[in-house]
Formats: structure tokens, C-alpha cells, sequence
């Protein structure tokens, strides 16, 4: 079996403050974990607000430099170090979809251009048919077609469709895998299903590989099959996602599902639950002493030295 995408020991530290101040923030602590090749998955990393999902995101785009390890895709280091033509050709193969698909797209640009300057580039396309053909096959993956979209402006499509516009641009160059952070938290509740369906028949229909990062644990039980839980830059519990949620080890991963039945911050990223469970969660994230241990069903849990 070969590796889509190898994630080994990757750590990032940012240095934060000026000369007198100087300190350094753990964005992410010795992440590991591998995605193959020819078993295509939802693969969630969920964790609180600034747990470090997004910087290992990040890095997997090649956007950041780990601080320490290594990211490989396909068997090659990812860096945006490397030559124009090197990185375009990684760029069409791990695409990202961000958050908030209005600021994805200039207000002022029709649509159209924005994918059609898409296929020009990944695809290396010049004929205007074949143009629209890659743009309208996108755009059908997403349930929308490309007469529908021509000539719009983002304004004029709702955050649902725009979303899908977004997930359609990334799709135009047939990558193998999308980062999708936080792809359904700016869009109304009542179209969110129908993006996370969206990626799972991404999934199912195309084999492409999402990596969904997420605060919300309903559609991350719904669609992942295998989810990683991180806490303040350290990955606390992974495994089988059903596994994992249904019945969380970790005291953070218990806090984190007992939060959702808070309905006060749900989706903010917050978190408000017992304070007996969020002292034992939070005393952990900083526990000098800690490794990863595999249970017998498969799953890997963070344990502490002398807990
Ligand atoms: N460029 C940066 N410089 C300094 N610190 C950073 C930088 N990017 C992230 N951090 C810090 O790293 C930690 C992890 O941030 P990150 O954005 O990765 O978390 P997150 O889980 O994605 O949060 P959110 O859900 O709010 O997006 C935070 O403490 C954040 O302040």
C-alpha cells in the first residue's frame, strides 16, 4: 500500500513578542499520522480554537514550514521551498477550501473567470470550450452546472452556492486530496448537511481524500471515517471515528462531546461544560511526560507518565 500523504513527528513553534518578551508558542507538538493512496477518506481533525488545527493544515498545503519532522506527499517533502513548477504541480493535488467562501472570491470578479483562470493555470488549458467543459464537469460534481454560474457575481449566489463554488474551484485540477477548514461553519445551518454530503459523495463517487477540520462533532461523526482530537497542539486520541466518539478515552475528548450538549457556544469553538471535567482535561494539555498508546480496538490514546 503506498502513502497519499505521510505527516511524521511534525511539530511547529512560533516565536511570539519582542527582544525583553520573547516567548514561544506550541502551535502543534509531534504530529504523526498517514493517509494512503488507494483508500480514499474523510480524515477530521477536530480540537477547540486554537488547538493547532489550522497551522497542521498549513503545513500540509506547504504553506508553513514545520519547525521540526516531516510532511511528504506521494512520497516527496512538502515545501513551498522548491521551484514554480514543483509547486504548482502539488498544488493541483492537495487544493484547499476555506471557511468563508465570501472571502475566497473578489466581490468584483464574475465566477467564471475565477474557475476559468483555474483551469488555464492547473490544466494548462487554452481552448475557451475546453475551458467551459472542465469548469461546467466541476461545477456538476457540486451540484451546480456552469449555466447556472456564468456571468454571476459572488453576491449574487447564496453562501451555500457560493461554498460549492469554492469546492468546485478546488476541484478543477482533479486532486487527489482537499483541505477543508472549517468548510460549513460560515454557511447556514440549514444548507451545512448538503456541503458535508457534498464531501462525503466527493469521497464515495470521485475517491478524492478530505482532510475536514472542524469544531462541530455532528458532522464529524457523520461523514469521517477515522478523526484525530487535538488539544492545545498535541493530538490526545485517533482512530476510527465512530469508534472514537461513540466512546471517547481521553478527558478531552470527553469534554469535548459533553460540550456539544451545550448548546450555548456550540459551534464557536468554545468550550462550557462541567468545571470538574474541564480541570481534568486542561491539567493534561500541559503534562511534560506523555505518549501515544495503542488500545486492542485500534485507536490511539495519549497517556501521561505517573498519571
Ligand atoms: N502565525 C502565527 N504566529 C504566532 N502564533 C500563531 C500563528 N498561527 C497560529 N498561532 C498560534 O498557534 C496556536 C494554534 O493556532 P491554530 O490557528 O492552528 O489553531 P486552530 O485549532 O486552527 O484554531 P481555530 O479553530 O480558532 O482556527 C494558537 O495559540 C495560535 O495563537
Amino acid at each position: 500500500m503506498s502513502a497519499l500523504l505521510e505527516v511524521s513527528n511534525v511539530s511547529k513553534v512560533f516565536s511570539m513578542g519582542g527582544l525583553l518578551s520573547r516567548h514561544q508558542v506550541r502551535a502543534v507538538e509531534d504530529a504523526s499520522f498517514t493517509l494512503e493512496a488507494d483508500r480514499p477518506e474523510i480524515f477530521t481533525i477536530i480540537g477547540e480554537s486554537g488547538s493547532g488545527k489550522t497551522t497542521l493544515a498549513r503545513m500540509i498545503l506547504g504553506l508553513e514550514l514545520p519547525t521540526s519532522g516531516e510532511i511528504r506527499f506521494r512520497d516527496k517533502t512538502v515545501s513551498h521551498r522548491v521551484g514554480r513548477r514543483e509547486r504548482l504541480a502539488f498544488m493541483g493535488n492537495v487544493q484547499p477550501v476555506f471557511q468563508n467562501p465570501f472571502e475566497a472570491f473578489n466581490p468584483l470578479k464574475r465566477i467564471d473567470r475565477y474557475l476559468a483562470s483555474t483551469a488555464r493555470r492547473f490544466l494548462k488549458l487554452s481552448d475557451l470550450k475546453a475551458i467551459d467543459r472542465a469548469m461546467d464537469e466541476a461545477l456538476v460534481k457540486v451540484g451546480l452546472s456552469l449555466a447556472e454560474v456564468r456571468g454571476r457575481f459572488p453576491h449574487e449566489l447564496s453562501g451555500g452556492q457560493l461554498q460549492r463554488c469554492a469546492i468546485a474551484r478546488a476541484l478543477i485540477p482533479n486532486p487527489p486530496l482537499l483541505i477543508a477548514d472549517e468548510p460549513v461553519s460560515m454557511v447556514d445551518a440549514s444548507l451545512r448537511m448538503a456541503i458535508v454530503n457534498l464531501l462525503k459523495a466527493l469521497r464515495d463517487d470521485f475517491g478524492v481524500s478530505v482532510i475536514y477540520i472542524t469544531h462541530d462533532l455532528a458532522t464529524a461523526y457523520y461523514i469521517s471515517n477515522r478523526i484525530i482530537i487535538m488539544q492545545k497542539g498535541r493530538i490526545v486520541e485517533m482512530g476510527d471515528a465512530r469508534t472514537v466518539l461513540e466512546n471517547p478515552e481521553h478527558p478531552y475528548s470527553r469534554l469535548l462531546k459533553a460540550s456539544v450538549l451545550s448548546t450555548e457556544d456550540a459551534g464557536a469553538g468554545k468550550l462550557a461544560t462541567d468545571a470538574e471535567m474541564v480541570r481534568t482535561a486542561s491539567a493534561l494539555a500541559g503534562a511534560e511526560r506523555s505518549r501515544l498508546a495503542e488500545r486492542p480496538d485500534g485507536r490511539l490514546v495519549r497517556v501521561y507518565e505517573g498519571a
